[in-house]
């Protein structure tokens, strides 16, 4: 094989209870992840020594990107030396909540275990990837996730209701550490979910919706209360942050109210907003 391409996910949070702060710094969380169809691509071909290309010139092409972090811990621990050249074909926007970083360093491994034969078991990958990214574990399997831990502990895999997506973005990220380290973060019991099949219904799934972050990072980001609020004075069944932000959703049956939904966002992005359609995989 000459060179593989892989597809890297954008993933929400359709629900994202903060649970606790553990020793270690990190929270417990009790998440469910969907994934978009909106995706990066990556590309690895042999070369003669490891390096990263990104489209994306905001974008850290050495030690910083998760990648690279990937490599490092396959070079020291496993004693593979990749000479190989990774080309990431950057969509996904950069601090918006949408595991970008933590797609791709996933698929990455995904995809070095397949081109060099590694054998590595998904639990071991898991191992890796959640040093490099809490949110990494979850982009190892294909449908969206129940996960608690700080993520990394996929409890069970989940149909999703076909719906649409809009995802709206200001130009300005949020910082996830921000998110979870603000005074203003108060911690949230976990729902109990008797029935895992509820999840498949839009109706029943809106009701569980909530996101354990959005009122510290609302109260110093104010804009993104106000597109949540129009999203869903705009149709929308129910409209979150996900993550840490700065991305607001918005799910909604109807595709008429999603057009109008996307139309009106589009118009006032003089505020340099960045819109699209979308839906879960
Ligand atoms: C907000 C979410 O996107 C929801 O899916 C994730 O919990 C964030 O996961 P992530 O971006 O992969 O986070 P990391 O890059 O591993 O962590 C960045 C920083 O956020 C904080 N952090 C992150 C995840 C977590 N469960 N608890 C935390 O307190 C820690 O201070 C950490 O140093
Ligand atoms: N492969 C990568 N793609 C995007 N960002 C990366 C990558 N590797 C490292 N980074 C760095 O990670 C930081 C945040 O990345 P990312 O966009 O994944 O965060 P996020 O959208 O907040 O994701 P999450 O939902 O997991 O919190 C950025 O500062 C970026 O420079």
């Amino acid at each position: 094989m000459s060179y593989m391409l892989s597809k890297s996910y954008a993933k929400i949070n359709l629900f994202l209870y903060v649970t606790g702060k553990r020793e270690d710094g990190y929270h417990n969380i009790f998440s469910l992840f969907g994934k978009l169809n909106f995706y990066d691509v990556i590309k690895i071909e042999r070369n003669k020594k490891f390096q990263i290309y990104c489209n994306n010139k905001m974008i850290p092409t050495d030690k910083r990107n998760f990648i690279f972090k990937v490599y490092e811990i396959l070079k020291k621990e496993y004693g593979l030396d990749l000479n190989i050249k990774v080309t990431l074909f950057k969509n996904i926007p950069i601090e918006a909540g949408l595991g970008g970083g933590s797609s791709n360093c996933a698929v990455f491994l995904r995809m070095i275990n397949e081109y060099f034969n590694l054998n590595m078991s998904k639990d071991e990958m898991i191992n890796v990837l959640k040093r490099v990214s809490a949110d990494a574990p979850i982009f190892l399997f294909d449908k969206a996730v129940v996960a608690e831990g700080i993520g990394d502990e996929i409890l069970y895999e989940v149909d999703l209701p076909k719906c649409y997506v809009l995802l709206v973005k200001p130009q300005f990220g949020v910082s996830t550490k921000d998110a979870y380290s603000s005074k203003n973060l108060k911690l949230t019991t976990k729902p109990h979910i008797t029935n895992i099949h509820s999840l498949s219904n839009l109706n029943e799934l809106s009701k569980l919706m909530c996101n354990s972050l959005e009122t510290a990072v609302f109260k110093d980001y104010k804009e993104l209360y106000f597109i949540k609020n129009t999203m869903e004075n705009l149709g929308a069944l129910k409209s979150l942050m996900s993550g840490s932000g700065s991305t607001i959703f918005g799910l909604f049956d109807s595709k008429n109210q999603l057009n109008n939904a996307y139309n009106f966002f589009k118009k006032i992005s003089n505020k340099g907003y960045f819109v699209l359609k979308t839906n879960i995989l």
